[in-house]
């Protein structure tokens, strides 16, 4: 199993690792991201970057509690930066508390770096150059897979903690087992390898024993000191500090010496490496690791303390001397153990693309001149090129691009606005006959008027309140036109940006803007032949406003990217519901199209100014909510009618139709009642009928004109939800059979009277 596996569920693909990732070894599936072990270095940045911890460790808790479980001494070896990790507690304690864990024995790794300290000396000593230090696992993957060119030049000795674990097997036989505890997650992966196979059996990070100790309901800090085993290591306690090499190892460094280059960070060491693969630097010795602050800055580090305090930890550590009991079998030089390591190519080269297929894929994502890539790394790669050789080898996918991505969505946006309006209009169609009802004389003179202008070729511009019926008027002018046979393309100039409704106006050549994939005609000549209907054609841009003019002047239009133009006969018509003289005296609509578009002008009176009509519309919309709802509504009750009479229609000749659509939802039955209109008409109603009385008459008077009225009412209602039959209304109504006959003749009602429509609309 590799040593970093990824929570598919968890990873949410917000591109982290792909960033961290110093050697492109992320690639990114539909639902998430995955490693390519063939790439990766074990640097464990996308471990440490992952915000819903989708990349975790492998699990190596239970093998090490089979190991210890099993018969044979199992060893634990204590990395070198372990000061900095358990530093509340004292060093025997920790000694303690893994011997209660089943360990036969604890050893500190600090002792592998001074088995390896000289050959490290005497190679790096030797004239070849330059020698590449090989201590860091990550170092070592990161030249086996990326830069091979650089291979003779790695120290060929195995790192402090492999040299330990063939140290501990040759002293205690093959069939011992040690367990390495670190904060390095390269070296789980370097116990894979075919070259140090065998020398460790696990690697656990320090978070993983904590959480062993916690489960087994170890406190190391309540346990009494227990001394070390093995050999009490010196200066290679220093080893994990950055620049401690050259203690732990013996060799002679001086910070001014040009022949020796330290550097510790994934920043730092990448400059150095490619300096050293282009060959513009040649020092004797190039000690690098990929950490920050050396080994006691890897993944698996105590976050919570800083590199001064860690340093720190470690510097006290080597100043004292820790309890030890060693064996007679580790005294003396360790002469045997075989440090030698060799290197391979694992290089996985990836096809590389041609210019030509980066330029295809930067134009997929909208980029076709160097100033569109923003190279804004939101994609996780350094620059754009980058990110499309990345797409091209299947690392990476176009929509990880976040300004195409957000693009995209902006004009998804726009044409699904519009649609969503052409469809609108396309069912208010459907269920509405194209006629313009009403009786008033305002209705008739633009009923006229449409008439007029309909069959000339002259440009209308027609004004109103919103929901007063422009495009209604619009398509009348168009279907009394000579042009009726082709089509009518309506518009709504305020649905999409800008920039997208010039290119949707006069189309656009293929590359004229970031998005224009491909050559795309425009509405206008869509429309050639026939009726254009621009709705609030007050909201266009100045720069569209000249557009427009030009169209208007020359006859023809001019794609976006394109000079070459167009002819098109169109015959245009535009509403706005904005005052266009106050735009042409603030500036912001041009006077020459104001002039050009007011040839022919219909206002459209405000549903308020033509109460006579609103009855019959409220007629005409409930015919049409009767056939949209397939429910049998034929009439409006008077009280009803009135408050609709009295109402100010602020949202005009639309608020209507919704109004009369919702109140034939509610409906109980044929007939719509001032209840099934919104609360705001039954108010204005109740106010009226108070207006209504005559305060000259005597309250007496006035008491009894008002009950007498309900009375009747009432009387009539429960004829009505009795079906006519009197003895039920009785009975509906509470009172003796009798008395509703008096009822009935006082009001001079009759029982047959009660199944037909006008016993409803008596007053
Ligand atoms: N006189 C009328 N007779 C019948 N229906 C009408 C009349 N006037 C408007 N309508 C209906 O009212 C609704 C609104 O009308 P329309 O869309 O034409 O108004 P508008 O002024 O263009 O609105 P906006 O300014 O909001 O675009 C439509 O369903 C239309 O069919």
């Amino acid at each position: 199993m590799e040593p970093i596996v990824t929570i598919k569920e968890s990873c949410r693909k917000c591109y982290r690792c792909v960033r961290s990732c110093p050697v492109k070894a992320i690639k990114v599936e539909q639902s998430h991201t995955e490693i390519i072990f063939d790439r990766c270095i074990g640097c464990g940045n996308c471990l440490s970057n992952c915000p819903q911890q989708a990349k975790v460790v492998a699990d190596k808790v239970t093998v090490t509690e089979e190991l210890l479980g099993a018969e044979g001494v199992v060893v634990a070896v204590l990395g070198s930066s372990f000061p900095t990790y358990f530093h509340n507690v004292a060093p025997g304690q920790l000694v303690a508390g893994l011997k209660q864990l089943g360990f036969g024995e604890v050893h500190e790794g600090a002792y592998g770096a001074e088995l390896v300290a000289a050959d490290y000396a005497l190679i790096t000593a030797a004239g070849d150059r330059p020698h590449i230090t090989s201590h860091c696992p990550a170092i070592v993957d990161l030249i086996e897979r990326h830069y091979p060119k650089l291979l003779p030049s790695l120290v060929p000795v195995v790192t402090p903690m492999v040299a330990m674990g063939r140290f501990l097997k040759d002293a205690l036989g093959p069939r011992a087992r040690v367990v390495y505890i670190s904060s390095c997650i390269a070296a789980k992966f370097e116990t894979q390898m075919k070259e140090t196979r065998g020398a460790i059996d696990v690697v656990l990070t320090y978070k993983e024993l904590e959480g062993v100790f916690r489960s087994r309901g170890i406190t190391l800090s309540t346990l009494a000191e227990e001394p070390f085993d093995g050999v009490q290591p010196g200066n290679g306690r220093l080893f994990p500090l950055s620049e401690g090499t050259f203690r732990a190892f013996s060799i002679p460094a001086d910070p001014f010496d040009t022949e020796i280059v330290a550097a510790c960070g994934e920043v730092n060491v990448m400059g150095i490496i490619n300096d050293l693969a282009a060959g513009r630097i040649s020092p004797r010795i190039a000690d690098l690791r990929f950490c920050y602050d050396g080994c006691i800055g890897g993944p698996g580090r105590n976050r919570a303390l800083t590199e001064f305090y860690r340093r720190n930890l470690v510097i006290n550590h080597y100043r004292k001397s820790v309890p030890y009991r060693t064996a007679p079998h580790y005294e003396g030089t360790p002469e045997t153990v075989a440090l030698q390591r060799t290197f391979a190519s694992k290089h996985a080269r990836l096809e590389a693309p041609t210019a030509n297929d980066v330029k295809k894929i930067l134009q997929a994502t909208n980029k076709y001149a160097i100033k569109d890539e923003l190279n804004c790394r939101a994609c996780g790669y350094r620059t754009c090129r980058e990110y499309a050789v990345a797409v091209f080898q299947g690392l990476a996918e176009i929509e990880m691009c976040l300004p195409y991505t957000l693009q995209q969505l902006e004009e998804d946006r726009g044409r699904l606005i519009q649609k969503y309006e052409l469809a609108r209009r396309e069912l208010d169609r459907e269920y509405g006959d194209e006629f313009i009802v009403g009786s008033d004389r305002k209705t008739l003179e633009v009923l006229g008027l449409i008439k007029q202008v309909g069959p000339t070729p002259t440009t209308v511009l027609i004004r109103g309140e919103s929901g007063t019926g422009k495009e209604l008027t619009a398509r009348a002018i168009h279907r009394y036109s000579k042009r009726n046979d082709k089509p009518l393309v309506t518009v709504n100039c305020t649905t999409i940006t800008d920039s997208l409704l010039e290119s949707e106006l006069f189309g656009h050549k293929r590359g004229a803007f970031t998005g224009a994939i491909a050559e795309k005609k425009g509405l206008f000549e869509a429309a050639d032949g026939g009726t254009i209907f621009l709705d609030e054609i007050g909201d266009i841009t100045p720069k569209l406003q000249a557009e427009l003019l030009r169209v208007l002047d020359m006859g023809e239009v001019r794609p976006v990217g394109g000079t070459a133009a167009k002819k098109v006969d169109v015959r245009l018509i535009a509403a706005t519901n904005r005052n266009l003289e106050e735009g042409v005296r603030e500036g912001w609509f041009r006077e020459d199209l104001y002039y050009r578009l007011n040839v022919f002008t219909i206002t459209m009176p405000p549903l308020r100014s033509r109460v006579e009509s609103v009855p019959i519309l409220a007629l005409h919309f409930l015919e049409k909510a009767s056939t949209k709802l397939n429910k049998k509504i034929v009439a409006i009750e008077e009280r009803a009618i009135k408050a609709l009479v009295q109402y100010p229609w602020p949202g005009n000749i639309r608020e209507m139709q919704n109004v009369i659509e919702r109140a034939s939802v509610l409906t109980h039955d044929d007939v719509i009642r001032l209840e099934n209109l919104p609360r705001a008409f039954s108010e204005r109603h109740e106010n009226d009928s108070l207006a209504t009385l005559d305060t000259r008459s005597s309250f007496r008077a006035e008491r009894e004109r008002h009950v007498v009225k309900l009375e009747k009412k009432l009387v009539q209602r429960f004829l009505t939800e009795a079906n006519g039959n009197v003895t039920q209304a009785a009975k509906l109504a509470n009172i003796p059979r009798r008395t509703f006959y008096r009822l009935l003749d006082k009001y001079r009602l009759k029982e047959r009277d009660a199944k037909g429509r006008h016993l409803i609309d008596e007053e």
